[in-house]
């Protein structure tokens, strides 16, 4: 791995400032190359407590710290993370597997949460409410919720970690997170540039090791007051079950099955370019991709005669290697669920247009797809498919579309190509999702309140709202005035 700062590369876990290892490992792979690139500490439960120990020590101080300190801390961490964002992207594809152009981004896009609560740190605001006695007053202040338990998916390891532990950290908590077993890397080379943006030890922790056990310990400790999870479904729902004794605050950011709409009104040529933009992104490996996209029957044919020869010309590759546009998949059960989407989806009547098969170049790498005259009975209709295919399916009606895409218990991103101002009204409104993306194909942005409702998550990363999710409101009454 061709570096210019080696001291980022660390295979070792961030607890209290120091850098721990353990007697028993897990290797981490190279998924374009199925080689082992690091092996990192299998942290026991006793360390996971200690984790939390350094936590809840550093959080007195930390929340001491007047919001234009905090804020000026994490500043300078964009600052590193920026000055030092290639290096964190050469971690990210190799780990990972995204294009470098894409790991860029993401980097860019981790960074621009750090800048954008570094900001919101010094907006918790708090309330004077009129009393209803003149010898009373009434405040409401808002204040850190204590110490926080992040758990993070593989997809955007250095994204989903930046969306949680800068508002946590703005907001005056400490933080423990376990990023996944499949990429650490981009998460111990953040907490390097945290040290060396002087945030202090404790105030940000990386632990790493058996998934179920860290998470059973962080779950039940009562010392931890938050969890923010970033995950399937299936585990979302788990780790709510096992906040639930210790009542703790929880965010859950979950599964997809996106709808992606092209009406007839639509610029087609703009819905082609969207529909590749929202699919083929991390190879398909993207919580908020088109998981279904549907056409009206009048420009069917036209619409997927052009995006599947759009389709057909994308590059794939290892990442590191050019500038392709999509890399390999994670791993090898992410590579058999796609050749399972894709098979029974052929056997049900499905059409393939482009793509249905493993790359020629071996490995994880598999060949962007569409497949036409998708239907509902098909798998890829109800489950997040997380590779590169793109299900293609006809409707007439308005109506019949809006049913279909919302009959599913995901609600987090939907998007849909119109320009008839009522239609875009009516859909708007009537499609059961947190994001709706009109005539764009990625909404994702710091600004804007990320997240979904129904079996896609409780809360929002991103925007002024993702602070309250780390806050917490105390009224506060003043009588014998
Ligand atoms: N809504 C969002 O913002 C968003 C963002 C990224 C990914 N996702 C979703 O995440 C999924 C892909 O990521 P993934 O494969 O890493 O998900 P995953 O749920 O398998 O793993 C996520 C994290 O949970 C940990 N984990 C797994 N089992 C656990 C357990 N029993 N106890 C504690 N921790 C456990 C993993 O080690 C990992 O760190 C997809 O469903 C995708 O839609 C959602
Ligand atoms: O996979 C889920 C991520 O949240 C995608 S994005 O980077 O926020 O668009």
């Amino acid at each position: 791995m061709k570096l210019h700062d080696t001291s980022l590369f660390k295979q070792q876990a961030y607890v209290n400032g120091e850098w721990v290892s353990a007697d028993k490992t897990l290797p981490v792979h190279n998924p374009a190359t199925g080689n082992v690139i690091a092996y990192i500490p299998m942290l026991g439960a006793s360390d996971i407590r200690t984790a939390i120990k350094a936590a809840e020590s550093a959080f007195h101080d930390w929340r001491a710290k007047t919001a234009a300190e905090r804020s000026t801390l994490l500043r300078q961490w964009y600052r590193l993370i920026l000055d030092n964002q290639d290096d964190l992207a050469t971690l990210m594809t190799t780990e990972q597997g995204k294009p470098l152009r894409e790991s860029k981004a993401e980097v860019g896009y981790g960074a621009s949460f750090i800048e954008w609560y570094a900001e919101e740190a010094k907006r918790a605001y708090g309330d004077l409410i009129p009393a209803t006695r003149s010898s009373q007053r009434i405040m409401v202040t808002r204040e850190p919720v204590g110490v926080v338990a992040a758990i993070t998916p593989w997809n955007f390891p250095n994204a989903m970690i930046a969306r949680k532990v800068a508002p946590a950290l703005a907001a005056g908590c400490t933080i423990i997170i376990k990023p996944s077993e499949l990429t650490p890397l981009s998460a111990f080379a953040m907490a390097e540039l945290a040290e060396r943006a002087g945030i202090p030890a404790g105030v940000i922790n990386i632990v790493t090791g058996d998934a179920k056990e860290i998470g059973a310990e962080l779950t039940s400790s009562t010392i931890i007051r938050k969890l923010s999870f970033t995950g399937s479904t299936a585990v979302g729902k788990l780790l709510m079950k096992q906040c639930a004794d210790s009542v703790k605050k929880v965010s859950l950011e979950l599964g997809g099955n996106a709808p992606f709409i092209v009406f007839d009104d639509a610029n087609v040529e703009q819905a082609i370019q969207g529909a590749i933009a929202s699919k083929y992104r991390n190879s398909g490996q993207t919580c908020v991709c088109m998981n279904r996209l549907f056409v009206q029957e009048g420009i069917y044919d036209e619409f997927v005669e052009k995006f599947a020869e759009a389709v057909s010309k994308l590059t794939v590759g290892p990442g590191l290697d050019g500038d392709f546009n999509q890399g390999p998949l994670i791993n090898e059960a992410a590579l058999l669920k796609t050749k399972s989407m894709v098979d029974d989806a052929l056997a049900k009547k499905g059409r393939l247009l482009t793509g249905g098969r493993p790359h020629s170049l071996g490995g994880l790498f598999y060949e962007p797809t569409v497949l036409a005259n998708a239907a509902m009975d098909m798998k890829c209709y109800q489950e997040e498919i997380f590779g590169p295919v793109a299900p293609v399916f006809r409707f007439h009606h308005e109506d019949d579309v809006i049913t279909m895409a919302n009959d599913t218990r995901y609600g987090l991103a939907a998007y849909f190509y119109a320009n008839d101002l009522s239609r875009v009204f009516r859909v708007t409104e009537s499609l059961e999702y947190g994001m709706v993306a009109v005539n764009e194909g990625v909404l994702s942005t710091e600004v804007a309140p990320f997240g979904g409702i129904k079996e896609s998550g409780i809360g929002r990363e991103g925007s002024k709202y993702g602070l309250d999710e780390y806050l917490e409101m105390k009224y506060v009454l003043l009588g014998g005035i």
